[in-house]
């Protein structure tokens, strides 16, 4: 099966998601992020939505509390059954057993698949000058990413969000049954905007990502289903 291209839905209400969508073919089935932005907006409504138009979804809420508000988040979440959702790996590892443990409550609850866990690193807007300065964390950027994904696994997550850049490494340790997700994909072509760890939708194949996850390049371009197109081609080269 070919990995993943995942396009983040960053809109700020469904009829803006759906104008998006409706530039594409009928019945080409997407893979969707579902951010912050819509579904604080919509609610689980935009869920149904794109399930009933076939689309697999990942839902980007990032979750970072105690460990029994992230387990009653994600008990929620998990009745949802979408395909990936966050937690943040700096909640710690009683925290990620929490949000593993819920989620899979929920899941049961409802009778559907469980979601995969995915836990965030270092946010791939993140530099390792800020990283180190703000955080005051002494570590190296790649030590600080490989480091958050080691205690997600032994918490049972399901894999880990990074960028293209520690993808290499944090399959050494893990083994690639461990899924990295990575955004801040940018065909070369394309502006950085606020990513600061970015890569080629071709440079994400080679390193072993799991799956990319792109939004602006395709969202704002002109002709979406024509970038989607080339960029799928490019991740899917190698
Ligand atoms: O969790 C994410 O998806 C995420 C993590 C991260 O480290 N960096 C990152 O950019 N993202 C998300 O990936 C998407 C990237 O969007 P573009 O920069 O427009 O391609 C946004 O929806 C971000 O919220």
């Amino acid at each position: 099966m070919t990995k993943p291209l995942i396009i983040a839905l960053d809109f700020p209400d469904w009829p803006t998601a759906e104008a998006f969508l409706d530039q594409f073919p009928k019945g080409e089935h997407l893979f969707v992020k579902v951010g912050m932005e819509l579904f604080y907006k919509t609610g689980p409504d935009v869920i149904r939505a794109l399930k009933a138009r076939g689309h697999r979804i990942f839902l980007d809420l990032k979750l970072h509390d105690i460990p029994n508000t992230v387990h009653s988040a994600l008990t929620v979440i998990g009745q949802l059954g979408v395909d990936y959702t966050t937690i943040h790996a700096a909640g710690g590892s009683e925290m990620l057993q929490a949000g593993v443990a819920g989620l899979k409550a929920g899941a049961t609850k409802a009778q559907v698949k469980p979601a995969k866990l995915l836990a965030i690193t270092q946010l791939t807007s993140t530099s390792q000058s800020q990283m180190q300065t703000e955080q005051l964390v002494q570590a190296t950027l790649p030590e600080s990413v490989t480091n958050y994904a080691q205690i997600a696994q032994q918490a049972g997550c399901d894999g880990v969000v990074c960028s293209v850049q520690e993808v290499p490494l944090i399959h050494a340790q893990t083994g690639i049954d461990f899924d990295c997700v990575t955004p801040g994909i940018r065909p070369a072509t394309s502006q950085t905007n606020d990513q600061k760890r970015s890569a080629t939708p071709l440079a994400a194949a080679q390193a072993g990502s799991s799956a990319i996850v792109i939004g602006r390049p395709i969202t704002q371009a002109t002709n979406p289903y024509q970038a989607y197109q080339t960029i799928k081609a490019e991740w899917e080269q190698k």
